[in-house]
């Protein structure tokens, strides 16, 4: 038994419900992130993929069910809770103006990290994403595949037990896609749980220790990350739902 097994899930969503006008959002999920896993979510656009995101991470409240992070109740959840998640669900950078370092060490402060230990902590996150050049350099005038390095490495540099990412590689070059993938890698080994959406099903198949489909609001269905071919899987497990909820 590893150590990690003895702790509770990273994350856990039970039965989320959010209703938007029109009809769309969350119809029931049920999610779980262990501790060590990188959980990819896969879905069309519109699926529901970022709404579960922010309904886990409390940016948006459920309608019914019940999240926990770390074990702890979405409605409990205080700085300290928070402060072991790492997150890039919405705007990467909070703060355009100021230099990728700058972000970094405000990021640091804001996921508690004690002043003495945030120069450390960022030039190793400039190390780890590759960003030596870009440090001094306003985030505005960066490139997006380079911002969104930097939100990465500020979602990441404080070492959260909990990682979730809404679609991380979009803007990156294969090298980003590269480190990134290592980072994840490296990150579960260390036992942190990662909830990451994408649209690279190739990507997600060399990350994931689980894939699970989301259509329409719900979890339909998991794809094997080892399998031939997932997009057919993929369009197989959608089109079959799609047509069982005309039919109903
Ligand atoms: N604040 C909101 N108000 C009303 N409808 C919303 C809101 N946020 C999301 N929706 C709707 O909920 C559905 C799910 O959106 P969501 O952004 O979660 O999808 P997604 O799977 O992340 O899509 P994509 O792959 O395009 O990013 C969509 O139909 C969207 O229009």
């Amino acid at each position: 038994m590893t150590s990690h097994e003895c702790t509770p899930p990273r994350l856990e969503g039970h039965g989320l419900v959010r209703r938007f006008r029109g009809g769309a959002g969350l119809r029931g999920v049920d999610l779980t992130v262990s501790a060590g896993e990188i959980h990819a979510i896969v879905g069309l656009n519109g699926a529901g993929k970022t709404t579960l995101m922010r309904v886990l991470l409390g940016m948006l409240r459920a309608d019914e069910g019940e999240g926990r992070v770390n074990g702890v109740g979405l409605r409990d959840a205080d700085a300290a809770t928070w402060a072991r998640v790492g997150q890039v669900v919405e705007q990467p950078l909070a703060y355009a103006e100021l230099t990728a370092r700058g972000n970094l060490e405000i990021a640091a402060r804001l996921h508690g990290i004690e002043p003495g230990r945030v120069a450390g902590i960022v030039d190793h996150a400039i190390e780890e994403f590759d960003l030596g050049r870009y440090a001094p350099v306003r985030t505005s005038r960066l490139s997006l595949g380079n911002r969104q390095r930097v939100g990465l490495a500020a979602a990441l540099q404080h070492g959260p037990s909990v990682i979730v990412l809404d679609e991380p590689t979009n803007a990156l070059d294969p090298a980003g896609v590269i480190l990134l993938r290592e980072s994840l890698l490296r990150r579960a080994a260390a036992g942190a749980g990662i909830l990451v959406s994408s649209h690279h099903l190739d990507e997600v198949a060399r990350v994931a220790d689980r894939i699970t489909v989301i259509n329409d609001g719900r979890a339909i269905g998991s794809l094997d990350p080892g399998g031939l071919d997932l997009e057919r899987a993929f369009f197989d497990l959608v089109l079959t739902d799609d047509e069982a909820r005309r039919s109903a």
